[in-house]
């Protein structure tokens, strides 16, 4: 066989916000969970990771790319990711290449990977998730592996907890699992994304300058420290892991609602019990909970739910599209972008919605009227440049292949990202 051949293989994974949290560990290394959580995927059209992996004997060590800048593998959690996916690999034949590699060569192998997030990394936006899974499913797909997605899951857990929820699309569910060897915790899918597809999701991503906590250093402090999270994780989520599954197959928004932002704010509360207290949050992310709070309640019933995982960003998801217009509006009423800043950059994603809310230039948003559940001045203050930018999305897809050759990060010639 001829030595100098690249083989690649190219995915793309969603990535995902959780309704129930994870928080807390039961087992560092294996990334064993203290409860279950819930997740909801988001489409990839907006927040996704593409990653191209090639093999090719003329590679002399495992290397990776991210945003085009080689990183080292050698931290446990790549490590073991690799090992796992090593250890599953099977036959490959490429009949019009001329490669063909067998399970037993795949241990000397090396394999180069290519990743890119098409939106900002380590921003609190979970790119870890969508970045490990992307690399399990795309590895395994390289090398072969015959595992069904629920047992990739429980290989990108071992990269990232979170990372387990983005091979599913729609709704999914991070089983907690009771063995010592993790086999039996990763994930299921409870609905796919057509299931509930009124929802659409807005993201705030707040400005902030501090570097909050990473959640792996957080959880291990509050696992160590909070009574409140042994508390959670016995006797709250548990519960909660039954009741949302039933609002989300019943399609009952108000309990989605309720439990979303009741365990959002548990969460945040785990954080301020921890000690040293962690604080996550900021001045931007409490305005918005107050502002979707004030609405929902003159409402009558919940219109919004909002959630928020180990930064400021808010996750807003809105009943329905006409409600996703009106939360809009409420949004860049109160959180306007700075004088300076262009329209188009400053609310990205699916567009249409800010167009049916009829805002198509910084006039339009200039325009805009205090909501009606604002009684006052002090509650109709506006913030501008608090919010960098709003994302607007909706659940979607897990993970595909990328068949097009031209959509590859490595180039097939070289080995080396394009
Ligand atoms: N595409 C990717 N492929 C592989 N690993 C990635 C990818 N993107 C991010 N990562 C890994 O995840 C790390 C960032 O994770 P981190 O938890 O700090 O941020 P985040 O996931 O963006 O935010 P958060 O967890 O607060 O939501 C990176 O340093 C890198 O190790
Ligand atoms: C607040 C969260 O987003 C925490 C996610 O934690 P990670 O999955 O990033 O942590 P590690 O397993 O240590 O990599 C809640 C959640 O996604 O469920």
């Amino acid at each position: 066989m001829a030595e100098n051949w690249v083989l690649t293989t190219t995915a793309q994974t969603p990535t995902n916000i959780a309704v129930i949290k994870y928080w807390g560990k039961r087992d560092e290394t294996l990334i064993l969970p203290v409860n279950s959580s819930i997740s909801v995927t988001l489409d990839p059209t907006h927040l996704c990771t593409t990653t191209t992996v090639a093999v090719s004997p003329a590679f002399q060590q495992d290397r990776m790319w991210l945003n085009g800048k080689e990183i080292s593998l050698s931290g446990g959690r790549y490590q073991n990711c690799l090992r796992e996916i090593r250890s599953r690999a099977g036959d490959v034949q490429d009949k019009q290449k001329g490669i063909k590699i067998e399970k037993k060569d795949w241990e000397k192998l090396h394999v180069h990977i290519a990743s890119y997030n098409n939106f900002p990394t380590a921003a609190g936006l979970a790119s870890s998730a969508a970045g490990f899974a992307c690399l399990v499913f795309a590895l395994a797909k390289l090398m072969n592996v015959k595992e069904d997605l629920s047992k990739l899951s429980a290989i990108a857990r071992q990269g990232s907890g979170s990372a387990c929820r983005s091979l599913f699309g729609g709704f999914v569910k991070w089983i907690m699992g009771k063995e010592e060897d993790g086999s039996d915790s990763h994930a299921v899918q409870l609905v796919d994304e057509k299931h509930w597809n009124d929802l659409v999701i807005i993201i705030a991503v707040v400005s902030s300058r501090q570097k909050e906590t990473s959640s792996t250093t957080g959880m291990r402090e509050s696992v160590e420290t909070s009574l409140l999270l042994k508390h959670r994780a016995e006797e709250i989520v548990p519960k909660r892991i039954v009741q949302m599954e039933e609002a989300i197959k019943n399609w009952d928004f108000a309990s989605f609602a309720q439990l979303t932002c009741a365990d959002s704010n548990q969460f945040h509360a785990v954080c301020l019990d921890t000690s040293p207290p962690i604080f996550y949050m900021n001045d931007t992310s409490h305005r918005i909970i107050s502002c979707v709070e004030k609405w929902n309640r003159t409402e009558g019933s919940p219109q919004v739910a909002y959630t928020f995982d180990a930064g400021p960003n808010a996750v807003l998801i809105a009943r329905d599209r006409k409600t996703a217009m009106q939360l809009l509006q409420r949004l860049l009423f109160h959180f306007p972008p700075n004088p300076d800043t262009d329209l188009n950059s400053y609310v990205i994603g699916d567009k249409s919605i800010l167009k049916e809310a009829g805002i198509e230039r910084m006039k339009d948003v200039q325009a805009l009227l205090p909501p009606p559940e604002v009684k006052d001045n002090v509650q109709a203050q506006k913030y501008p440049g608090d919010v960098s930018y709003f994302i607007c999305t909706k659940p979607g897809k897990g993970p595909v292949l990328l068949s097009d050759e031209s959509l590859a990060l490595i180039d097939p010639k070289t080995g080396l990202p394009k």
